[in-house]
């Protein structure tokens, strides 16, 4: 048996636009059913949700039914949460808060089996199919995918040097978070927000690197996608949950 290999990865390489969804409900049948209805990836969000290391495990087994590839976001940049997100099947990690190029090393180094990094070893995970695949530890660091999240000012004026980082194949834009810390919290459309989302798409794919970004709705996603980001959430499940509840709750009340 071959140990798995990263569609994702692949897809973001070779230039195309991958369509995601945001989880935060943490649902294994959420996972099922939106990896079933077509999206190119969903992340599974482990920083602003309830959920811990075991469970995303039924998150990533549940998304594996469908089309869309598992993009894991820890807690924090930090190396055991990610050898152990790894170990559990973790392909591609979404790597919240890197301000400086050295925090983008220390998060591609985590991702990394030595000499390439300090990744632990252990013999029989989900990652190595419990030990069944022959070529596992050959290609295992090649089929990481390491994604860094730029969220503030501090970190959009180093945009180039955290993107230049060997191992760092996307860059992507935290919106609400840039938008705090712009002095605009709560408010990711204002117009200095945007505009800095529209320059740092430019100044992302200028380096060779891929632009994502989280979007609410499929409008802002298309606009997103306009001006080059090329791994774009289209919303949050709690969030299309709610709205499409509220609106229903309001027609059946004839509102
Ligand atoms: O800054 C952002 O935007 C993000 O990092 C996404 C948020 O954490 C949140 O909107 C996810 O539900």
């Amino acid at each position: 048996m071959k140990a798995p290999r990263n569609d994702f990865k692949r897809r973001l390489t070779a230039g195309e636009v991958l369509n995601g969804f945001w989880l935060s409900l943490a649902s294994p049948v959420a996972s099922e059913a939106l990896s079933l209805a077509g999206f190119d990836w969903l992340l599974f969000d482990g920083e602003h949700s309830p959920v811990d290391v075991a469970g995303v495990q039924p998150l990533l087994q549940a998304a594996a039914t469908g089309t869309a590839s598992a993009v894991v976001r820890p807690a924090w940049n930090d190396k055991v949460l990610i050898k152990r997100l790894l170990d559990i099947g973790a392909q591609t990690l979404l790597v919240p808060f890197v301000q400086s190029a050295e925090e983008a090393a220390a998060a591609v180094l985590a991702s990394r089996y030595p000499p390439h990094g300090v990744r632990g070893v252990a013999g029989a995970t989900r990652a190595s199919r419990y030990g069944q695949t022959e070529d596992y530890f050959a290609v295992a660091n090649q089929e990481i995918c390491v994604l860094v999240q730029v969220e503030t000012g501090e970190a959009l004026d180093r945009l180039e040097e955290i993107a230049a980082v060997d191992g760092v194949d996307g860059v992507f834009i935290g919106p609400s978070d840039l938008a705090a810390s712009m002095g605009h919290l709560g408010r990711p459309g204002h117009p200095e927000v945007q505009a800095a989302l529209k320059d740092a798409a430019a100044r992302i794919a200028a380096t060779g690197k891929a632009p994502g970004i989280l979007a609410t709705n499929a409008a802002d996603a298309r606009r997103y996608v306009d001006w080059g980001y090329r791994f774009v959430a289209a919303g949050v499940d709690v969030g299309v949950l709610m709205a499409g509840a509220k609106a229903m709750l309001a027609e059946v009340r004839g509102g």
